[in-house]
């Protein structure tokens, strides 16, 4: 495991059966529709780029990057679309793709602007869900792994832009953000 690493929490092969049934899944549901996958930049890119090679019907993607927590374990609250969607989504069915859904603040966010453009559906396909930290419900409609309060890194998950690439999701170790359990005030 990496030094700055508490404890993994998520082998490689634990994400990659987890990644293969929500794969399986999303095409069974989707069954003679075409998606278009739209990703969150930059943390949903690992886990994306893994679950649309998973996924058997007509798959498009799109980005949209936005940011709010910066270089701090805390979300700012402030969600800023940094770059948006290239194209119209109306009358297309929607699946977003998130690594992380914590305080539901980017989700609640994202959701409310696609839905206001007409899209025929929209879903939401989450890697992990840490449910102890929410302040604005989600509701996800496929969930990798429920986890416990614990601020993760690794698999497009970054603390200060650092760990994205490491192929395992573990806890990040207090000592490098220097305090015990993470309190979100959002
Ligand atoms: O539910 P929330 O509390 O809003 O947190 C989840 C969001 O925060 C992280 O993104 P971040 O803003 O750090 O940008 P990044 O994807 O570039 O790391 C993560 O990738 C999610 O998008
Ligand atoms: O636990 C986390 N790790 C990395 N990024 C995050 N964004 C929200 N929660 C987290
Ligand atoms: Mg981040």
């Amino acid at each position: 495991m990496h030094p700055d690493g508490e404890k993994i929490l998520l082998t490689e092969e634990q994400i990659k059966l987890q990644v293969t049934k929500l794969g399986r899944q999303i095409s069974q549901d989707y069954a003679n529709k075409e998606i278009l996958v739209v990703g969150i930049l930059k943390g949903a890119m690992v886990f994306l780029a893994d679950l649309v090679r998973k996924i058997t019907i007509p798959t498009y993607f799109d980005f949209v990057a936005v940011s709010s927590y910066g270089s701090s374990t805390k979300s700012s609250g402030v969600v800023r679309i940094l770059k948006d969607l290239d194209r119209s989504i109306q009358g297309r069915h929607i699946l977003i793709v998130e690594d992380i859904i914590d305080s539901g603040l980017t989700l609640n966010y994202l959701s409310d602007n696609l839905s206001s453009r007409g899209p025929a559906s929209i879903k939401l396909c989450a890697l992990l869900d840490k449910p102890s930290r929410r302040i604005e419900p989600v509701n996800i409609d496929y969930c990798g792994f429920t986890i416990p309060d614990e601020f993760v890194v690794g698999y497009g998950l970054d603390y200060n832009e650092r760990y994205r690439n490491l192929p395992y999701i573990m806890i990040l170790s207090p000592k490098i953000y220097g305090g015990g359990k993470q309190n979100v005030t959002a």
